[in-house]
């Protein structure tokens, strides 16, 4: 029942994937952070003309050379026919066939009669560029699978994309379980804050999913009754849902009970991981033959976090047709202990070079310090030690540029 943390990652994307929605048509402007559905081909030779790179004069023959008109950019260049003749030209314009070179402005006298002279450049960099240099038509630019961030809208519209096919975001929502939870005020008298409600819908966005705040809810009252009616709602409008707490077996633990009731399937059930064994993938049927799914994320915070990023990562990943997350491995600069049969996930810091990991402090599941003052987890696989020094795979955190520097 219990699988390999690294397997679980497995299962969790092939879920996904096997899931991925269809394609669909979005705008330009619209697609950041979507991803492609369909490889990005160039429409046609970029450029898709011979373009001028700079301000001066397109010749033909000796010099000198009488001008016989201009070419604007956005203009289609007439040719240029008769030798000692020269157009003038500017940046970006069409060069005009029967061009044989490029004179800079600045590298050009006139004489009396107004007729040009000057030598062009003979540089490395070519004055104007060809069609094709950049790509060819019909060539694959990008794969599917792409994420899409300003720079990929940029060279879709440089094509001349309007839209582009993507997958659907994937919907979430999140139900937070615990009759101990407060939503407001501080700590005390057996009472906690509830951290994870506030929290998971900011590492699901980070992931790709939307996550409408009328989907976030909680605390749900810890019975089953209230349980299977709010699953139930979630999973009307979501891809995926959520929850918090009530993963192990207590007395008030009503979630394995609930996903029996919705006649839900484990994908996975525990893991072999420390911390956060105790969670959970389920496929639940969906309208139309499309599943949907339930993560259950343990209540201790941090170990909710970790099976975020173990299971929920991929996961969507694999909805949106990305490719399955891989690790990069980094040295830890101190040792960390395995935990025997388990993979240990250990919080830790990178340095600024991302060469290398410190462990942190305050990691204890039920604790959220360490979390906030790491860039991810240092992992050691099972039945291994890692002694200062050695390569380890890193699992970061999805945070943005700036973040933890
Ligand atoms: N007999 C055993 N008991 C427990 C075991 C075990 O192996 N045997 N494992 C422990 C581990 S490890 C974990 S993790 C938890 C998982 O339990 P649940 O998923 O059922 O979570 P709860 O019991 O509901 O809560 C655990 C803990 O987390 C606090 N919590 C819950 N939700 C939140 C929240 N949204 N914000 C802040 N804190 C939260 C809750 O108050 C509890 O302290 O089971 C252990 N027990
Ligand atoms: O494994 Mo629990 O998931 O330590 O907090």
């Amino acid at each position: 029942m219990t699988v390999d943390w690294q397997e679980a990652r497995e299962l969790a994307y092939a879920a996904g994937r096997a899931a991925a929605g269809g394609a669909e048509p979005v705008a330009l402007p619209a697609a950041d952070g979507r991803t492609l559905a369909e490889p990005l081909r160039a429409l046609t030779d970029l450029p898709a003309f011979p373009t001028s790179s700079i301000d001066g004069w397109a010749v033909r023959g000796p010099k000198p050379w009488r001008p016989v008109g201009r070419v604007l950019a956005g203009q289609v260049a007439p040719p240029l026919t008769e030798d000692g003749t020269c157009f003038e030209i500017a940046t970006g314009a069409m060069v005009p066939s029967g061009a044989e070179a490029l004179v800079r402005i600045e590298a050009s006298t006139r004489d009396g009669d107004g007729r040009v002279s000057g030598e062009p450049r003979n540089g490395f960099v070519p004055e104007w560029r060809r069609p094709g240099e950049e790509a060819h038509k019909d060539e694959v630019l990008l794969p599917a699978g792409t994420a899409i961030d300003p720079a990929v809208i940029g060279i879709a519209a440089t094509c001349g994309y309007e839209s582009l096919n993507v997958y659907p975001r994937p919907r979430a929502g999140l139900l937070v379980f615990g009759d101990e939870l407060l939503t407001g005020g501080t700590p005390g008298a057996g009472r906690v804050r509830d951290s994870l409600g506030p929290q998971v819908p900011g590492w699901l966005r980070r992931y790709g999913a939307t996550v409408d705040p009328a989907a976030v809810t909680g605390p749900v009252q810890d019975t089953l009754e209230a349980h299977l009616t709010a699953v139930r709602e979630a999973l009307l409008t979501c891809d995926l849902v959520c929850t918090t707490g009530g993963t192990m077996h207590g007395p008030v633990d009503h979630l394995h009970p609930t996903l029996s009731e919705l006649d839900a399937e484990y994908i996975v059930n525990t893991v072999a991981v420390r911390p956060g064994f105790p969670m959970l993938l389920a496929r639940v049927p969906g309208p139309g033959g499309r599943p949907r799914f339930l993560a259950g994320l343990p209540g201790n915070p941090q170990s909710a976090v970790i099976a975020l990023i173990t299971l929920v990562a991929p996961l969507l990943a694999g909805l949106q047709g990305r490719p399955a997350p891989q690790l990069p491995a980094v040295e830890v600069t101190e040792a960390v202990r395995g935990r025997g049969g388990d993979t240990h996930l250990a919080l830790a810091r990178l340095s600024h070079d991302g060469r290398s990991a410190t462990p942190v402090g305050h990691v204890g599941s039920a604790m959220l310090r360490g979390l906030s003052n790491a860039h991810g987890f240092a992992v050691v696989r099972p039945g291994t030690e890692a002694a200062a020094g050695d390569l380890v795979p890193f699992l970061p955190l999805p945070l943005v540029t700036g973040e933890r520097p």
